[in-house]
């Protein structure tokens, strides 16, 4: 990612949790990623980790319309994923996509039980969640223009417990330094 490109979006991110009244911690913990895709308006994902402690994980994203986050579980982490303000759509799958397309599962939303069909697409609104056990395949996006997302889980650990459908991602971005940075990122 360029440089220009991080301070652009740490600028609209921050401008939507104000706008939200979403109020950060002093020095909080950006990580602004393209999943290592080179093209952050489509494949991309603005994160603040709130918390990060040995038992629990809380964070704070920032996505925009057209942006997604690509297809992938956790070997060990359990989270909801939340949607904050605005209208989150969410694409599903209790395996691998390609095995797993039409499976019938159950997943939690809102603290309840509900049937899901692998592959199909859930949609939250402000205030909704769904829990995601390891294992669940799951990829997000905005339905509205832009979306504050939380997520509360177990431990996190980004550099190993990320598993991507698409091999060609990495987690973390290359940085070009076309101006100077306005924040620094949790992977420099
Ligand atoms: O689903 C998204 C989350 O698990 C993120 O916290 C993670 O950093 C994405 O790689």
């Amino acid at each position: 990612m360029n440089r220009s490109q991080i301070n652009r979006v740490f600028k609209q991110a921050s401008e939507c949790f104000k706008q939200h009244h979403w109020h950060l911690p002093p020095n909080p913990s950006w990580d602004v990623t393209d999943f290592g895709l080179g093209d952050f308006d489509r494949t991309g994902l603005t994160l603040i980790n709130l918390s990060e402690e040995p038992e629990y994980c809380e964070k704070l994203m920032y996505a925009r319309q057209g942006q997604t986050t690509p297809a992938h579980t956790h070997a060990r982490k359990k989270e909801d994923i939340i949607c904050r303000v605005g209208e989150l759509t969410l694409q599903l799958w209790d395996g691998l996509p390609e095995k797993s397309e039409g499976n019938e599962f159950t997943i939690q939303v809102n603290q309840r039980p509900r049937t899901h069909r692998s592959g199909d697409e859930l949609h939250l609104l402000s205030g909704e969640r769904v829990t995601l056990q390891p294992g669940i395949y799951h990829s997000f996006w905005p339905t509205s223009s832009e979306c504050i997302i939380g997520e509360v889980s177990t431990a996190n650990d980004d550099t190993n417990d990320n598993i991507f459908v698409d091999p060609k991602i990495g987690r973390y971005p290359g940085i070009e330094e076309d101006e100077p940075a306005l924040v620094h990122l949790i992977s420099e």
